[in-house]
């Protein structure tokens, strides 16, 4: 499992991935403002192999995830750290508490698995190129080892996420696969920073796993999870408990 440490919150002044913004606009001639985040759209695909009758995820460290998590478990009168963090110091507990134990972690800092999560395989969009089967082609090869024709999606819909902040588009598909499609481990790739794990759920423990709230997941896993239960289980004389 990794070990995270040395960390240090800064303001993120440029990205590649995330711009915010505040947008001033009249609504029935209310003057209102909001603050967003311009980011990619983005695809994710629903793996299903068909050899094996799971479902294949990839689990990942998603430093926001952990983010979330580290300022939950933050004692109270950190606070004051945090708005140094913002300075761009290390945003950590007080003083006398930084000295780490054998991990190399703080006291009150979350465990490196608080910030892994189980998530569809994904991507997001950011080559004019390349449609958007093509990119979720691509990601299935990249994050899961497996090589699916563009022929072989299935898309299943599209939705807006995080609308209070982000409000890009994610599509969604739907990949079955065969252990003859299997052409390599996946994992992401490492050059670009990616370590990912490729899971298995077996499709008999899906709706466990969907409703499972220590699991950490992301809301298309559960979403696709159901939308398989009620359109290709019975393709598959599943019954499962919902
Ligand atoms: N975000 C970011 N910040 C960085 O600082 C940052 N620095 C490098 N990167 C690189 O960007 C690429 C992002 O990887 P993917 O194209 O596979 O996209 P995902 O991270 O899988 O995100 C998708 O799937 C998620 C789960 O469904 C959804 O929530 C997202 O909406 C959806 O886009 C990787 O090469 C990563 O190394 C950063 N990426
Ligand atoms: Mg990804």
């Amino acid at each position: 499992m990794e070990q995270i440490n040395n960390i240090q919150v800064v303001p993120c002044t440029s990205s590649n991935y995330l711009k915010p913004f505040t947008v001033h606009y009249s609504q029935n001639g209310t003057k209102k403002s909001w603050d967003f985040m311009r980011t990619h759209d983005s695809v994710s695909v629903l793996i299903f192999n068909t050899t094996s009758h799971c479902f294949i995820l990839v689990k990942q460290f998603r430093p926001a995830v952990y983010m979330c998590e580290w300022e939950r478990m933050k004692p109270a009168n950190a606070d004051q750290q945090g708005e140094q963090g913002v300075e761009g110091h290390a945003a950590a507990a007080p003083e006398e508490e930084q000295e780490g134990n054998e991990n190399g972690s703080r006291p009150h800092q979350p465990p490196a698995s608080a910030g892994v999560t189980y998530e569809l395989c994904a991507g997001i969009v950011d080559k004019p190129h390349l449609s958007l089967e093509e990119i979720a082609c691509q990601e299935v090869l990249e994050e899961c080892g497996y090589e699916v024709p563009v022929s072989k999606l299935r898309r299943i819909t599209s939705y807006r996420s995080g609308v209070g902040v982000m409000g890009a588009k994610q599509t969604m598909f739907y990949a079955e696969v065969s252990e003859e499609n299997r052409v390599g481990e996946g994992g992401g790739q490492p050059e670009e920073g990616e370590l990912i794990e490729v899971v298995k759920v077996p499709l008999h423990e899906a709706m466990t796993f969907a409703y499972d709230e220590s699991i950490p997941k992301t809301m298309g896993v559960i979403f696709s999870f159901m939308w398989f239960h009620s359109n290709m289980a019975p393709k598959y004389k599943i019954s499962t408990n919902v």
